[in-house]
């Protein structure tokens, strides 16, 4: 591998799904790297993931491990990119031999939203109709809504951000789930009715932050992606991913979380949910924020202390069924 000190005429390509959040967020790292290493010339090339083309099944029935990483994973191991930009909610917990999670940039707000078609523009999420339709095809956010609004029902969505605006302004559903950070990186942060409060919804793991992945053994470029992490968000995301690798039982399981940091004490909530909601188990941990993944696998132990387990079998089990 050449130095980038060396050969100043370096060319780096950067992957990135052709979505056009996904865009958005690849320039912005192209960006902030172009600022710090004013000589390196940066590419953006797009890659077509499984994710982008299965757009008919439900994401909880196909799981969703490495739907939208594996092809740049591919793409960086044949040498043809040399880092790619992912939503980190997106980026498996678990990376490709050879492959390194380089850094975390600074996170938007991980909350879930509301978003309300235009004839409940006067409703929150706690006072809309009885048998009122509600899109999302995240178990995690179906699991928290249910528990709480049993009353509500819930239908299954896909399709990039401005298809399933439309379908909700078409009348097809009543409000959508989605995350404040998507719509506000798109420009649509007028359309989040509601932020969901952290009682009613705990956010994914590394939602709303960007997660850079390159080979590991490209050192020199490690070392400049640093220089657009954000320590604070990383050691919340590194908390969070670590909780969730050591509780996933393969596919896509409710689990939610939330991470404050306040000084240099970083607490970590998390929830282990049954799809229909009836039963979960939740709770916090707290300690330096060096210890971030620490933190992850002690409130891991202690969820399954409190019966975690059964719950990710059955979930794990049903998924595998495809019911
Ligand atoms: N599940 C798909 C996905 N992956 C990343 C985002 C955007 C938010 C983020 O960066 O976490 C979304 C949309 C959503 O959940 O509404």
């Amino acid at each position: 591998m050449t130095s980038v000190v060396s050969s100043p005429q370096r060319t780096i390509r950067i992957g990135s799904r052709k979505s056009q959040l996904a865009l958005v967020q690849t320039y912005w790292v192209q960006e902030q790297l172009q600022k710090s290493f004013p000589e390196i010339k940066f590419e953006v090339h797009t890659m077509a993931t499984q994710g982008d083309k299965i757009l008919d099944v439900a994401l909880a029935k196909i799981g969703d491990k490495g739907l939208f990483t594996k092809e740049l994973e591919l793409g960086m191991i044949n040498q043809e990119i040399d880092f790619a930009v992912h939503s980190l909610k997106d980026l498996p917990t678990r990376l490709p031999e050879g492959l390194a999670l380089a850094a975390i940039t600074e996170r938007e707000n991980p909350a879930d939203a509301l978003v309300v078609h235009e004839k409940y523009k006067d409703k929150q999420i706690d006072t809309l109709p009885e048998g009122a339709i509600i899109g999302s095809s995240s178990l995690r956010r179906l699991a928290q809504l249910r528990h709480h609004f049993p009353h509500l029902e819930f239908k299954d969505v896909r399709g990039n951000l401005n298809t399933r605006l439309a379908k909700l302004d078409a009348g097809e559903y009543d409000a959508l789930i989605l995350a404040v950070a998507g719509l506000e990186r798109l420009g649509m942060g007028d359309r989040v009715h509601q932020v969901l409060p952290k009682e009613i919804s705990l956010h994914a793991v590394g939602q709303g932050a960007l997660g850079i992945e390159c080979r590991a053994s490209d050192t020199d470029l490690i070392s400049m992606l640093k220089a657009i992490e954000h320590p604070k968000t990383r050691d919340r995301c590194l908390a969070e991913r670590a909780f969730l690798r050591d509780l996933e039982g393969g596919c896509q399981v409710p689990i939610g979380v939330n991470t404050e940091i306040t000084g240099n004490t970083l607490t970590l909530s998390g929830i282990v949910a049954s799809v229909d909601g009836q039963r979960f188990v939740k709770d916090s941990v707290s300690g330096a924020c060096e210890d971030a993944e620490k933190l992850g696998t002690q409130l891991a132990d202690l969820l399954r202390s409190q019966g975690a387990q059964p719950i990710l079998e059955e979930i794990f089990q049903t998924v595998q069924r495809g019911s």
